[in-house]
C-alpha cells in the first residue's frame, strides 16, 4: 500500500476537523494540556510533509530548516502575526490562513461589544444580578449609536462587514487604511487620514492585523487625539495597542471607555492592571468562535493542508508566490473536461 503524506499538528484541533484530515493523510499530533516543546516539533518536522500550526508558535525558517520534505503550513485563522512568510517563501513552502469564512462572525463579535460597551450592559446587568436594582448609580448612562460615527482601522474584508451593521444602526462610517478602498460609493463609507478619524469618531474600531507598523500604533498620542466621549474597540490584535497608555487614558477620562477581544498579553494574568480599570469590558479572544465558523475555519485549513502534501494549489494562499500551480492542459484534454461538465460546445462560435 502506498504510504501517505505525514502531517504534524503541534496542539489541540477539534476533533471532527482531525477526523477530516486522517481520511487523507497520516496525522502525528501533539495532545498534551501544555504547549508542544520547540525542539521536539522540530524534530517531528524532520519527517513531516505537512504542518497545521496551532499558537502559541512562531513560524519562521528555522523552524523548518531541518524539514526537508515539508510542502505546507497551514494554521486556523486569518490573522498570520506569528509566521514569517518571507522567511517560507524563501524555504518554498506555502502557507495557508482562513480569510472569508469568518467575516461575519468576527463583525458579530465586533458589534456585539459596540453595542454592549454604549448601552453599559455589563454594569447595569451587574445591578440587577446582585439585588441592588434600585441602587444603580444615575451616571450609568449609555449613549445613543444612531446619527454617531464609527472609525473603522483596518477597513478589509472584516471591516468592510462590520460598517453593514453601523450603517443598520443609523451610524456614519469613516475608516483609516494604507490605502483609500475604490468601492467607497457602494459602502457608503469615507476614508479619512488618522488623525481625521481620531477626531471625527464616537466609536474608534481597530480591525486591522498585527504588523511592524501597527505594533503600538494605539500609543498615548493616539488616545489624545480621540475625543474624551469615545468609546474604544479592539478585535485586531492585543500588541496594536500600548496596554499602558491604555490603561492610562481610561483611568484620566482621556477615553471614556474601551471594548477588547484582544489584549496584550493574551490570557490576561489574573492580577493584570487592565482587570482593574472599571471602564474596560473584555472578552477572550472570542472573535470567531461560534461552533460553525471555527468547524468551517478548521475545514479550510485541512482542505489546504491535503491540497499542500499532494503539491496541489492551496485553497487560500498568503504566499501565492509559491503556491502550487495547477497543471497545465492540452487543450484535448481541456475540451474532454468541458463536455464532462455538460458544456455544449454548439453554444460558442
Ligand atoms: N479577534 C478575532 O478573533 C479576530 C478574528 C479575525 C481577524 N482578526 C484580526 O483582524 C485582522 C484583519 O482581518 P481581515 O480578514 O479583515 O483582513 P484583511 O486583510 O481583509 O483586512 C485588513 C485591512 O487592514 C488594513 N491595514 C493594514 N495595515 C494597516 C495600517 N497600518 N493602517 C491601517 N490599515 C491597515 C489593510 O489595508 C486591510 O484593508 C486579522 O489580520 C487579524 O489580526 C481578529
Ligand atoms: O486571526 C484570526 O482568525 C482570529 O484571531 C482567530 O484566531
Amino acid at each position: 500500500m502506498e504510504k501517505k503524506p505525514l502531517v504534524v499538528v503541534n496542539g489541540l484541533v477539534r476533533k471532527d476537523a482531525i477526523a477530516y484530515l486522517k481520511e487523507h493523510v497520516d496525522v502525528r499530533q501533539w495532545t498534551e494540556k501544555t504547549v508542544m516543546p520547540r525542539e521536539t516539533l522540530k524534530e517531528w518536522l524532520v519527517d513531516a510533509d505537512g504542518l497545521w500550526c496551532v499558537r502559541p508558535l512562531d513560524v519562521d525558517g528555522n523552524l523548518v530548516k531541518n524539514a526537508p520534505n515539508l510542502k505546507v503550513i497551514a494554521q486556523a485563522a486569518v490573522g498570520y502575526d506569528n509566521v514569517k512568510i518571507d522567511e517560507l517563501t524563501a524555504a518554498g513552502i506555502p502557507y495557508g490562513n482562513t480569510p472569508g469564512v469568518l467575516n461575519e462572525t468576527v463583525a458579530e463579535l465586533a458589534f456585539t461589544l459596540i453595542a454592549t460597551a454604549s448601552r453599559r450592559i455589563l454594569e447595569n446587568a451587574n445591578f440587577v444580578k446582585e439585588g441592588r436594582w434600585a441602587q444603580r448609580p444615575s451616571n450609568i448612562k449609555g449613549f445613543d449609536l444612531s446619527r454617531r460615527t464609527l472609525g473603522i482601522i483596518g477597513m478589509g474584508a472584516i471591516g468592510v462587514s462590520i460598517s453593514r451593521r453601523a450603517r443598520a444602526f443609523g451610524m456614519t462610517v469613516v475608516y483609516h487604511n494604507r490605502n483609500q478602498r475604490i468601492d467607497d460609493k457602494i459602502h457608503k463609507t469615507t476614508y479619512m487620514e488618522l488623525d481625521d478619524l481620531l477626531a471625527t469618531s464616537d466609536v474608534v474600531c481597530v480591525m486591522a492585523p498585527l504588523t511592524d507598523e501597527t505594533y503600538h500604533m494605539c500609543d498615548e498620542a493616539f488616545f489624545k487625539k480621540m475625543k474624551n466621549t469615545a468609546l474604544f474597540v479592539n478585535v485586531g490584535r492585543g500588541p496594536i495597542v500600548d496596554t499602558d497608555a491604555l490603561i492610562s487614558a481610561l483611568k484620566t477620562g482621556e477615553i471614556d471607555y474601551a471594548a477588547l477581544d484582544v489584549t496584550d498579553p493574551e490570557p490576561l494574568p489574573a492580577d493584570h492592571p487592565l482587570l482593574d480599570v472599571e471602564n474596560c469590558l473584555i472578552v477572550p479572544h472570542i472573535g470567531s468562535y461560534t461552533d460553525r465558523t471555527r468547524y468551517d475555519m478548521s475545514i479550510l485549513t485541512a482542505d489546504n493542508i491535503i491540497a499542500g502534501v499532494h503539491k496541489k494549489p492551496l485553497k487560500t494562499c498568503v504566499n501565492e508566490e509559491v503556491n502550487y500551480k495547477k497543471p497545465e492542459m492540452d487543450v484535448e484534454s481541456a475540451l474532454e473536461e468541458l463536455k464532462k461538465a455538460g458544456v455544449d460546445l454548439a453554444d460558442f462560435d
